[in-house]
């Protein structure tokens, strides 16, 4: 058996890919189509066109352009300098840092590979299963890497539908379900298999150097044949460079994903930028566990561009180190980045799904974020007008908010999502109750407040 180098993954562990095994040939990564590798129980040919077909669909009807990002320099530091410690949201800033996108449209950028959760939703083996929703984990970071412009604050009670059921197989809506501190729900149910819901609050802080920025919550995935019910968490954003030299954004820490009905497992590190040489940055490395802690793949890649899994067939303990060795068959590509669209540095570094997701559409909901009229300014690029605005509509939640307080009624009530208490982790979180798509087939919006 030839061994190749050895990769030194992680702290954790090190892979040794063995090269004479029959299924490395089946599994390169030239076997690949588009968006990443497929299953064993996939057929090539059929679902390769379709997926390309689908491609072309969801592309050619929507915008593939924005207006260009003006240029007016303004120092972030001159702005932030006096906020050491502050919450983000807690520090006024001018729409220049801003991008033109809500935070809401910003959550929905998860699904941009949402095929790779179709495809795991195909597979037969819950072990392969996770590889793929690992993956998946992991692609939501593709696009933070220059986009170090600041998603708009919704409003209270504000929300965003994204219906693309006929090309993607998927429904998503958000709404803002808390002010102080903010926080949004989400839900996605997808024809191909799968339902995704979060709630999520964003914990942020300037050090002075640098804003790290912690998402809290918990990201559920249901799969409907299985019942296979996966949840996970999201790292720690850092956005460098605050004083100085050009913002970047580096992604570190662990993700755990637990699929609670078979108790598999995977630990997904994301390595912090200075652990590693330049070219090897941004790296990230797991490993799929059974419920008894045996390992079946090991993951790697990178977050801003593919992720592999490699299926061992031994391991061992490395001499006079902790780490483990594992041996793999080749390892197959599981996700890739698709490459951003023609002049994308002058567009806020969006991706093609990204573009797409402000573009003005009929029939949303009357709170939903394509409406909100400052950020539209500002995606026309009229900058002054857009802060003038946006002060016009923060002054008007903020009376909002007094009225509220003033009256009988207990405060913010949520109008597509309710509390409720998860089976499996026990956490009590905003979950979508039904009634928007069902409130959108009749145009019946009266009971939306009005927040625009
Ligand atoms: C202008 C400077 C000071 C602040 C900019 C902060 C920006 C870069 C921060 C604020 C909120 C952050 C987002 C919070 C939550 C998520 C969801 C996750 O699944 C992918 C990363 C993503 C999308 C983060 C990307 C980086 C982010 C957009």
């Amino acid at each position: 058996m030839e061994l190749f180098h050895p990769m030194d993954d992680s702290p954790a562990f090190i892979t040794m890919m063995t090269s004479d095994h029959p299924q490395s040939r089946l599994s390169g990564s030239n076997h690949s189509v588009a968006n990443g590798a497929l299953p064993n129980n996939w057929n090539q040919e059929g679902q390769g066109q379709r997926r390309l077909k689908e491609l072309h669909l969801r592309e050619g009807r929507r915008r593939r352009q924005i207006p260009e990002k003006p240029n007016h320099a303004l120092s972030l530091w001159s702005v932030i300098k006096n906020c050491l410690g502050k919450e983000l949201s807690k520090i006024p800033m001018p729409v220049n840092f801003n991008e033109p996108l809500s935070m809401l449209q910003r959550l929905t950028e998860d699904l941009e590979y949402s095929e790779l959760l179709d495809t795991a939703s195909a597979c037969r083996s819950s072990l392969e299963q996770l590889c793929y929703v690992a993956a998946f984990s992991a692609s939501s970071y593709s696009t933070t890497a220059h986009r170090t412009t600041k998603p708009f604050n919704p409003l209270l009670g504000e929300t965003y539908e994204l219906d693309r059921l006929e090309d993607c197989g998927y429904r998503s809506l958000c709404e803002q379900v808390s002010h102080h501190p903010p926080a949004a729900a989400h839900h996605v149910w997808s024809h191909r298999g799968w339902s995704l819901w979060q709630e999520i609050t964003i914990d942020s802080k300037f050090h002075g150097k640098c804003v790290s920025v912690r998402p809290l919550g918990t990201i559920h995935l249901q799969f409907h044949a299985s019942g296979n019910h996966y949840t996970w968490s999201k790292v720690t954003s850092t956005v460098h460079n605050i004083i100085l030299g050009k913002l970047w954004i580096d992604q570190s820490g662990d993700i755990e994903i637990v699929n609670h009905v078979t108790k598999d497992s995977c630990r997904l590190t994301f390595c912090p930028y200075s652990y590693f040489s330049r070219d090897v940055s941004r790296k990230v490395t797991g490993v799929v566990m059974d419920s008894e802690n045996t390992a079946h793949f090991v993951l790697s890649g990178t977050w801003d561009d593919k992720i592999e899994s490699a299926r061992i067939i031994g391991s061992s303990q490395a001499t006079g180190g902790q780490k483990t060795v594992y041996q793999t068959e080749s390892p197959r590509q599981l996700w890739k980045k698709y490459p951003l669209p023609e002049n994308a540095e002058n567009m806020y570094f969006f991706s093609s799904l990204a573009l797409t997701l402000n573009e003005p559409e009929e029939g949303v909901g009357p709170t939903d974020s394509r409406l909100r009229p400052d950020q539209r300014l500002m995606e026309a690029g009229l900058w002054s007008e857009a802060s003038a605005e946006k002060q016009r509509l923060e002054e008007e939640q903020r009376e909002r908010r007094k009225r509220r307080e003033a009256g009988v009624d207990d405060g913010h009530r949520p109008l597509w999502f309710e509390r409720r208490t998860d089976h499996f982790t026990g956490e009590s979180s905003f979950v979508y109750k039904g009634g928007y798509w069902e409130a959108k087939e009749c145009q019946d919006w009266s009971m939306c407040p009005e927040i625009f």
